[in-house]
């Protein structure tokens, strides 16, 4: 019987034909994915899903989605598909990373014009038969800065066409090399440096925990007076009752917005105000970028589907058939290993060395570098793959050292990731016993044993006696509930580690309290 693919969302007509060349069925119901009641209804009967940005997969519906192998995005943000359950059901999930992007940068330049020369407004009133000329007074874009927060492939779009107009760029970007930006021929500076230089902001990275009302209300105060900021990329980036706020006061001049803290956007705190122009998450809209991304994603699911061939998975690397069953808990394993470190590591990381020892010098190792790069990197980039992790690690100026050797210690495989920025060096080891299941050995050469859970604390402390207790109770107080604990020490009384296992996501506040406590040096949450 042939694979069947479900289209829930508007993409272009010219993916049909691609199914259909590769022996795939194909169900074209463009607006599915705005009634979730409907596709739950259905979705049991696919093998893949085709989807931009309107289907919310989430763990519920893939509950519902028993016979589902693929989900293929056209497009580049995954932020729409719950990624741990998708991965934990073995869904691959796939995207286009470059499709859209020139499309996405044009829009963005546009938003620029558009506040630069009210042009919203002045079509408005001219079209009212106003002819309010002296209403208008515009800013010329000639020789003004702009600041790009995120410089990876759109954000470097923006600044080729930004310098075209004879504009002064200058990004914040933590993984932008300085050779990548002397080749763009941009300055790399530090988030404060930029909101306080430009005349115009733009919003270019993924919404990350990191990323998250990167501008905040305190942030927006730190913008040069007058500024225009202009939002492409994700709503939740900017906290909009803060830049409601800015713009009534006239600190913010204008904000162009195409994506919303909650779409589709009926209702805004930013709506109707006078220097805010808005466009329905239009960005990727074009003729020529809807056709690139149904046309790959078509391809890629097909073959996927018919083949078992895996391009540009955000979740899983390449590998053959043959392959997949050895690597597989082993790939879960660098993932994880990379994803602890990368959570930590706040910014600049320039090396990342991984060293496999034992069994795994028979198996494919660079799939499973792929696996820790993506996982290193994914905290900052969120729609990175294994397929691109290794080049887009390269692009960043990252170092890769990949080291293969026999057995040395006592387990019989064992990957050891050393990850380096600037200031310090971290070191995680785990291996996979025979359960299956990866699980971290030691951290900076501290033992240990625990296995991954989707929540976990992170903590490095003082080894001290009733630790544990208050972690117990913060945690208690808060309701949420231990589910395994494991702990490690260099010696009695030195530095020691935590890592809790906890069965609900953790508020702010409570991390605040466990960072408090005497004895704690850090604490993180992560999210695996
Ligand atoms: N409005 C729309 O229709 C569209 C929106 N997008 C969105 O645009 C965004 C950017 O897409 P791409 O350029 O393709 O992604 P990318 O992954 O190539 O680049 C993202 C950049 O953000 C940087 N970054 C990550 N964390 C950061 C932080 N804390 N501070 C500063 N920079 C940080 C990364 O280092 C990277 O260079 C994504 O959110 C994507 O979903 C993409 C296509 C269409
Ligand atoms: O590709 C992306 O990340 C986008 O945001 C485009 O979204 P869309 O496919 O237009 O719903």
């Amino acid at each position: 019987m042939s694979p069947r693919v479900l289209v829930s969302d508007a993409l272009s007509q010219a993916a049909l034909a691609i199914f259909k060349i590769r022996g795939v069925e194909v169900d074209f119901q463009p607006n599915l994915g705005k009634d979730k009641d409907k596709l739950a209804a259905i979705i049991g009967g696919y093998d893949g899903l085709a989807i931009r940005s309107a289907t919310k997969v989430t763990p519920q519906l893939l509950e519902l989605a028993t016979n589902l192998k693929v989900i293929g995005r056209a497009g580049i943000g995954v932020d729409n598909v719950n990624l741990p359950a998708a991965t934990a059901r073995g869904v691959i999930v796939m995207n286009t990373p470059f499709g859209n992007s020139i499309t996405t940068a044009e829009h963005a330049i546009a938003m620029m014009f558009a506040l630069a020369r009210q042009i919203p407004a002045a079509d408005m009133s001219t079209q009212a038969g106003k002819w309010e000329k002296n209403r208008f007074l515009g800013m010329e874009i000639t020789g003004k800065v702009i600041g790009l927060i995120g410089c990876g492939n759109i954000g470097s779009i923006v600044a080729e066409r930004a310098i075209g107009l004879r504009m002064h760029v200058i990004a914040y970007d933590p993984f932008l090399s300085p050779e990548r930006a002397a080749q763009l021929g941009i300055e790399k500076v530090d988030l404060d440096n930029l909101l306080a230089l430009a005349d115009f902001v733009s919003l270019h990275t993924p919404l990350t925990p990191q990323t998250k009302n990167i501008l905040s209300a305190e942030n927006i105060a730190k913008t040069k007076s007058g500024v225009h900021i202009i939002n492409c990329a994700r709503g939740g980036l900017i906290d909009e009752k803060a830049l409601r706020s800015a713009l009534d006061s006239g600190r913010v001049a204008g904000a162009a917005l195409d994506v919303f803290a909650t779409e589709p956007a009926t209702e805004n705190p930013l709506f109707g105000h006078p220097n805010v122009v808005c466009t329905p998450h239009l960005g990727a809209s074009t003729k020529e970028a809807q056709e690139n991304v149904a046309l790959q994603i078509a391809e890629q699911m097909s073959d996927f589907l018919t083949r078992g061939a895996i391009t540009n998975a955000v979740n899983f690397p390449s590998i053959t058939a043959e392959e997949a069953p050895k690597l597989k808990p082993f790939i879960a394993l660098a993932e994880r290993l990379g994803s602890f470190a990368g959570q930590l590591a706040a910014s600049n990381i320039n090396k990342v060395s991984i060293i496999y020892e034992g069994a795994l010098v028979d198996l494919k190792t660079k799939a499973l570098t792929a696996a820790a790069i993506a996982g290193v990197l994914r905290p900052a980039l969120s729609d990175i793959n294994v397929v691109s992790a290794p080049s887009v690690a390269s692009e960043r100026g990252v170092v890769i050292d990949e080291t293969i050797r026999a057995a040395e210690g006592d387990y019989e495989s064992l990957i050891t990731l050393i990850v380096q920025t600037k200031d310090e060096k971290f070191f995680i080891a785990g291996t996979v016993f025979h359960d299956g299941k990866p699980r971290v050995v030691s951290i900076n050469g501290i033992k240990t044993d625990a296995e991954f859970s989707s929540t976990m604390i992170y903590a490095l402390n003082e080894d001290k006696p009733g630790l544990v207790g208050r972690f117990a109770s913060l945690l208690g107080d808060a309701g949420i509930n231990i589910a395994t604990l494991a702990l490690g020490r260099d010696h009695q009384g030195g530095s020691a580690i935590s890592l809790i296992a906890v069965d609900d996501s953790i508020p702010d506040r409570v991390l605040a309290g466990i960072r408090m406590l005497p004895e704690v040096r850090q604490a993180s949450m992560l999210e695996f």
